[in-house]
């Protein structure tokens, strides 16, 4: 594994009695990008605000590229979109990028490429009052990534653009994965997170419920089969994935087992004469997954599109 970019240890945050941060765990390693997952008031926004030195925990610790959080030789490294930046109304984009880099003491290059490099080049010359919602935001992570940054911080970067405007953001943060760009961005939105990040940490009330990359905290896929006669079908089932992973349910017969038995399954069952009507794949979405960690009680629902299975 690729060293660590960011590593916290017990990281905690309280306001008065009110925990909003609670002895969180997590490693962001070079090169990925890392989602961190939770629903509102979960602590993210906190968190991200503790690692890039803007509040200072009540406990634990952090590790920024080396640093401790807000140590001027981290920040210099560090871009971060964490509330929305303010520019000039009625300067250009470009202008609005030029002025913040000169600040920072870079060149008008140095904006230009990273005007580029989120998709505005040819509206860099447009005043920002024209931009739409997701130009703005755009705009917002050009800011976070002048200079060049080894690490992108991002809160919440698809908040209140409209569908378009977040197919946009997702794009550009494949593309600067693409470019090797390490990436710490903050979501509720799972469907977005799980096309984007390598790894997630989901947080629910201030706790980091786990860490993983998105195919293991999604688990093992699914089969579900119609057929008939539906006893022999599970019996066939029963004999190549073994009576435990096999059930009834919805009408149908679930097989918990990986994909890759699916050519096997369907041979089999045509091969002993039975009715196959359907052969489902299922894989649960990480937002199914979400819900189900961070409720208290599990999600219920019947047949095999709702079904939920508690991770073990
Ligand atoms: N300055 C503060 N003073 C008191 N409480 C705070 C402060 N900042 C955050 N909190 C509380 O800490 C908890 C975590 O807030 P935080 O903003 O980190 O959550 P979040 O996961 O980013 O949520 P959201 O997605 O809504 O932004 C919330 O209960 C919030 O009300």
């Amino acid at each position: 594994m690729t060293e660590p970019i960011v590593t916290t240890d017990g990281l905690t945050k309280r306001y008065g009695t009110r925990v909003a941060v609670d002895g969180v765990g997590l490693t962001v390693h070079r090169g990925e990008v890392y989602g961190f997952l939770g629903p509102n008031g979960a602590g993210k926004t906190t968190t991200l605000r503790m690692l890039l030195g803007l509040t200072r925990p009540t406990s634990g610790t952090a590790r920024v590229l080396g640093c401790r959080p807000g140590d001027p030789a981290a920040t210099a490294r560090t871009g971060a979109l964490i509330e929305a930046p303010g520019f000039y109304p009625y300067l250009s984009g470009r202008n609005n990028l030029r002025v913040m880099a000169r600040y920072q003491g870079l060149t008008d290059t140095a904006a230009d490429v990273a005007l580029t490099r989120v998709g505005l080049g040819d509206r860099g010359g447009h005043a920002f009052r024209s931009y739409s919602l997701g130009m703005k935001q755009r705009l917002g992570v050009a800011s976070a990534l002048l200079g060049d940054p080894d690490l992108l911080v991002l809160d919440e970067p698809t908040n209140g653009l409209d569908p378009a405007g977040m197919a946009d953001m997702r794009q550009l943060l494949v593309d600067l994965a693409g470019q090797g760009q390490t990436v710490l961005l903050s979501s509720h939105l799972l469907s977005e997170v799980q096309e984007v990040c390598d790894r997630v940490a989901v947080i629910s009330q201030g706790r980091l419920i786990t860490e993983s990359t998105v195919a293991d905290i999604r688990g093992s896929s699914s089969l579900w089969v119609r057929a008939e006669p539906v006893d022999v079908a599970l019996a066939i089932a029963m004999g190549i994935a073994g009576d435990d992973l096999v059930r009834l349910t919805g009408g149908g017969v679930q097989i918990d087992a990986d994909a890759g038995v699916a050519p096997e399954l369907a041979r089999a069952l045509v091969e002993a004469g039975v009715l196959l009507h359907e052969l489902r794949v299922r894989e649960r979405s990480l937002e199914e997954v979400f819900f189900e960690i961070t409720s208290p009680e599990p999600a219920t629902g019947s047949g095999p599109a709702s079904e939920r299975t508690r991770q073990p």
